[in-house]
């Protein structure tokens, strides 16, 4: 398996600085990063507004519950707490599996519980979506088509104009 695009997501802390530790746990296999958006809670629980961004890696000795090893490696250093009882609730770091494709290229499909490919709400998440058109323009969801139609036609269209471009915030800068 050799590529994976990962979703980061922040709303509590130094929201930034967790968001460069996702990317300092995947290090050298990162190829492509988003830009920054601020973004309104998604979901039910009222929270504050998240830093979300997205990451394309590649490691051709990495399999599919490898990066979800090092998701939760990255949520483990930025100190997340996880709490079972509450779902969707605001988190130091949050890092989703969205989509993994194997040698050949084709998308891994899993109905794991443990680790659901693609993402099984991604296609509802312009906080996802956006960021990710972002690095791949022509990209597509398994069974949701393609990133265009779903950010513009799709269920999480109407929450675009909610997103906020924080080009101020770079994932990749020191400063
Ligand atoms: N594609 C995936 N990426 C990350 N975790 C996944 C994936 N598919 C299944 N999971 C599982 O989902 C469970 C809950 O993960 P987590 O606590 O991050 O959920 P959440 O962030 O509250 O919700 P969401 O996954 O919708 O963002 C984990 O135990 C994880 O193994
Ligand atoms: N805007 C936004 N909302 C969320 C996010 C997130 O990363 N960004 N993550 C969640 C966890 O499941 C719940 N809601």
């Amino acid at each position: 398996m050799t590529r994976a695009l990962l979703s980061l997501g922040s709303n509590l802390g130094d929201r930034l600085g967790h968001l460069r530790t996702a990317l300092a746990t995947f290090g050298e296999s990162v190829l492509m990063v988003s830009g920054v958006y601020e973004t309104p809670p998604w979901g039910d629980v009222e929270q504050p507004a998240y830093l979300n961004a997205v990451l394309l890696a590649v490691d051709p000795a990495a399999g599919p519950y490898d990066w979800l090893a090092r998701a939760r490696a990255a949520e483990h250093t930025a100190g997340r707490v996880r709490d079972p009882q509450r779902r969707f609730g605001p988190r130091t770091l949050d890092v989703d599996v969205i989509a993994v494709w194997a040698d050949d290229d084709r998308q891994v499909l899993s109905d794991d519980p443990e680790l659901t490919l693609p993402h099984p709400r991604a296609h509802l998440r312009a906080f996802v979506l956006r960021p990710w058109i972002d690095i791949q323009p022509y990209g597509q969801l398994p069974g949701h088509g393609r990133l265009t139609d779903l950010l513009t036609c799709g269920p999480a269209a109407a929450e675009v104009a909610e997103l906020r471009p924080r080009p101020d915030l770079r994932l990749e800068s020191g400063a």
